[in-house]
């Protein structure tokens, strides 16, 4: 372990640093929260290796060594976010509305877009972003698993946002590009990439995330700062910055089980693992004050081609028993059902524009994973339902085709009441639809 690193852990800690080393050689604490649109599946779940996260509502705790809940079938259902269980405390402390607009500036792989997106309504708004272009791919299919229909996926610089979203936005995550002290237990490289330099480097850039974050939200919006390290440089110092900068104030987080104050900062939340069951983490709530008129958006206008429209409309009719949704909006024959509230994005890499329902192709709609992972068993005419660890199951996540029966054309595989993809049938045989990048 690096000795600037032990040392500035001695400071902070003092008669404690023996204890966090000590936590420092246990096991990481793995987790998950269900999504709350399918939450029932709790039913499904092994209950002798899972326990209820401490705070966190519809969390838990579980045994990954015996019980790999990432490699079950319900996982490729979106059933749960596996997700590092202090980290689940951001949006734990982020007080959602049901029609928020949400910005999640460094979303990728997306465990707080997916937990603050779910509990939106279709009034609300998620707009999740990463610079980092490969991360937004994973960022875009984890909001497709977790059947995310009011988000949009972005890549691009956060910063770019200021010129056309100011003062739009009632709650900003800027779970922040940070040193990452507070991954030790479970990442060697985080420990082998550690350096004062670092540290600098990435303030630097929290304090170009932050000035953003500032001029993004409406005024009385709410911004959550989190980072997974303990120096006071990108955790107290920062949020001292806004609060002598920017007409602002701290909510105080509420503390339990083992959370720590802030350094000097009574409000915020430290977590250290020799007190908390989770990894290091630092959590920030800032409440913007002022006056300024918000900012109104042009608003992304629903557009598609008469063709593609009787496709979409077609495809509903024979193979669905909902709606088609409302606003359509089509991206080089890719069809997304968007929201009003949606904005025009100019100039920004969009990779999801919304819930994404499939591609028009010559003369026919081709569903989507996105779509499938969204209905009901109500809500379609054709379909196989398998246990979870039934062959076929298996076999389709392999990207066989599974024996027919009768049936022609799509239909979906359902887990127990779980939509995991469509097929598509004929000649007795359903031919796999499932995207060759996800098989396994
Ligand atoms: C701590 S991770 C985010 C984890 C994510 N919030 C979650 O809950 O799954 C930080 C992210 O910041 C992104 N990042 C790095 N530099 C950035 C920058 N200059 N602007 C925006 N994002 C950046 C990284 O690609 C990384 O995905």
């Amino acid at each position: 372990m690096n000795r600037l690193f032990e040392k500035q852990m001695q400071d902070i800690l003092k008669n404690e640093y023996p204890d966090f080393m000590k936590a420092l050689e246990q096991p990481a604490v793995k987790a998950f929260y269900l999504n709350p649109h399918k939450k029932e599946a709790i039913k499904y779940l092994n209950k002798e290796f899972i326990q209820p996260h401490v705070v966190v509502k519809d969390g838990y705790y579980f045994n990954y060594e015996k019980y790999p809940l990432g490699k079950s079938p319900f996982f490729s259902c979106g059933l749960y976010y596996i997700q590092e269980p202090s980290a689940m405390l951001v949006t734990h402390f982020l007080n959602i509305q049901k029609d928020d607009y949400i910005l999640d500036m460094c979303a990728a792989p997306g465990g707080k877009t997916c937990a603050a997106a779910s509990q939106l309504s279709e009034d609300g708004l998620m707009i999740a972003n990463d610079i980092v272009p490969l991360r937004a791919k994973i960022l875009s299919e984890n909001v497709e698993r977790f059947g995310l229909k009011n988000t949009i996926v972005t890549n691009c610089d956060p910063l770019v946002f200021e010129n056309q979203l100011k003062g739009f936005f009632d709650k900003i995550i800027l779970d922040a590009p940070c040193s990452g002290e507070g991954m030790f237990r479970k990442s060697d490289a985080a420990i082998e990439t550690w350096s004062l330099e670092k540290v600098h480097e990435c303030a630097h850039i929290q304090r170009q995330l932050l000035d953003a974050a500032m001029n993004l939200l409406k005024p009385e919006g709410q911004l959550i700062y989190s980072t997974c390290t303990y120096n006071t440089i990108e955790n107290e110092e920062q949020i001292q910055y806004l609060l002598n900068h920017y007409n602002c104030s701290l909510i105080p987080l509420k503390k339990s089980h083992g959370m720590s104050p802030g350094m000097n900062m009574e409000e915020a939340v430290r977590l250290y693992p020799h007190h908390y069951q989770g990894e290091g983490h630092f959590i920030a709530l800032i409440q913007k004050h002022g006056e300024m008129t918000p900012f109104k958006s042009k608003n992304l206008k629903p557009v598609i081609s008469k063709q593609n429209q009787l496709l979409v409309q077609d495809f509903y009719k024979t193979y669905l028993n909902c709606k088609v949704p409302t606003y359509l909006y089509d991206n080089n024959n890719h069809i997304y059902a968007i929201l009003p509230q949606f904005p025009e994005l100019k100039g920004i890499r969009v990779l999801r524009n919304g819930f994404y329902l499939g591609e028009c192709k010559k003369n026919r709609f081709e569903p989507s994973l996105a779509l499938a992972l969204t209905l009901q068993i109500n809500d379609v005419k054709q379909f196989y339902r398998f246990h979870e660890n039934d062959q076929e199951v298996t076999q389709y996540l392999h990207g066989e085709t599974i024996e027919g029966s009768t049936q022609k054309g799509y239909g979906i595989i359902f887990v127990e009441d779980y939509p995991l993809s469509f097929y598509k049938e004929s000649n007795h045989q359903a031919k796999n639809l499932y995207p060759k990048g996800l098989r396994r």
